[in-house]
């Protein structure tokens, strides 16, 4: 198919989903006037770096010269796949519901870095496969996690829907009740299976260069893993010009939720950050369905995955830190929070050269 063609059946599809919030352009003025004032504070201009190119995609996103971030909500979505199945994680299905228990009782890493924060964490189960609802978190259960991409399309678009308004409506939920930051995170088990096939049937890449440890599979598994992909890559055929197609053959629920989230987020311009590998994946997703959306990410971190990678290129994303990390449940983006937190306080706390007396630059 000719790239023209490509697009067009790309925006077909966008077309016939109007439950897609409208995303306007981030505000060019406000980001101008922002960095005509970075450079009236008592610093020599540009010394703050990259703290001064985020303070000026603040204001642009906010629309305002002193964006306010200190009120984060961290949303979790959990979800199973049913490629778990076929030997891809270092750990067994049952850990999804499990974690959920713990991000529930306050125990896992991203608690624990929210509370540093002062940030709620609202775990909402978008798929996990478990007999009943569980206990404490936010039931938008959708389906009993996906089928297994080898045999099957993970879902149907009518399931891929749900879970993104799920994530949709999290993020109203976070807003109405003060947030005006977004951390977002994924518990899946296997999802980085489901996240590297999206991403090799997104760039069309080997899975191979996609393929990481994950939670911690050894190289042999490694080129299992792979091999999975390849095989579900050949047997789903999706169409990489059509982001929704290649999120419900070869996808996640919480994958699903997590674009509808940043997509919510933006459409209320609150900044939203992220994570690592999953959440990337998920941020190309909803970026190539409304390309507006770009401008409203900060992303995070680097994350161990090979395939991040690739991803923040994808998205010519620089992300805030590298820390070797590969935990995912948004903790690379809470650990990134803080510096939204420095970049907002430097244009509302500090002093110009005038305020303060300081001459400014020699003639
Ligand atoms: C105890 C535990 C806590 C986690 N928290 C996040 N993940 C991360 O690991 C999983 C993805 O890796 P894979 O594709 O190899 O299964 C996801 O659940 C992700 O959120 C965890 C994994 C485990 C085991
Ligand atoms: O970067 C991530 O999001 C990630 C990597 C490995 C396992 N879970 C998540």
């Amino acid at each position: 198919m000719p790239p023209s063609a490509s697009s067009a059946a790309a925006s077909d599809s966008l077309a016939a989903y109007p439950w897609l919030p409208d995303i306007g352009p981030v505000d060019a003025a406000a980001a101008e006037r922002t960095r005509a004032y970075l450079d009236t504070l008592t610093k020599p201009p540009g010394s703050l770096g990259r703290l001064e190119a985020l303070a000026i995609q603040l204001s642009a996103i906010t629309g305002s010269a002193r964006p306010r971030v200190d009120s984060p909500a961290v949303v979790v979505f959990a979800a199973d796949h049913g490629v778990a199945a076929e030997g891809v994680s270092a750990f067994p299905q049952e850990v999804t519901a499990q974690m959920v228990a713990n991000f529930v009782q306050q125990g896992a890493a991203i608690n624990v870095f929210a509370r540093q924060l002062g940030a709620r964490v609202d775990v909402v189960d978008v798929g996990v496969a478990s007999p009943r609802p569980l206990p404490g978190a936010t039931d938008a259960r959708v389906r009993s996690g996906t089928a297994n991409m080898l045999h099957h399309d993970a879902m149907p678009l009518d399931d891929a829907r749900q879970a993104m308004q799920a994530g949709m409506a999290a993020v109203e939920r976070a807003v109405q009740a003060g947030a005006n930051g977004l951390i977002v995170g994924d518990m899946g088990i296997a999802n980085t299976t489901a996240s590297s096939a999206m991403l090799a049937a997104l760039l069309g890449v080997p899975a191979a260069q996609v393929v990481g440890a994950g939670t911690g599979i050894d190289s042999t598994q490694q080129a299992h893993k792979a091999a999975v992909i390849e095989r579900a890559l050949a047997n789903r055929q999706a169409n990489p010009d059509d982001p929704l197609e290649v999120l419900c053959k070869l996808g996640g629920l919480e994958i699903a939720a997590m674009a509808g989230a940043y997509l919510a987020a933006a459409a209320h311009r609150v900044p939203a950050v992220v994570d690592g590998f999953i959440a990337t994946v998920a941020a190309l997703t909803a970026c190539r369905m409304a390309p507006a959306l770009c401008d409203y990410l900060v992303f995070g971190h680097r994350s161990a995955e090979p395939g991040h990678v690739l991803a923040l290129e994808a998205l010519a994303a620089q992300p805030l830190l590298a820390l070797e990390m590969r935990l995912g449940e948004g903790s690379g983006a809470a650990l990134a929070y803080p510096l939204l937190q420095a970049a907002a306080a430097m244009l509302s706390d500090m002093a110009t050269f005038s305020q303060a007396r300081v001459s400014g630059k020699a003639p």
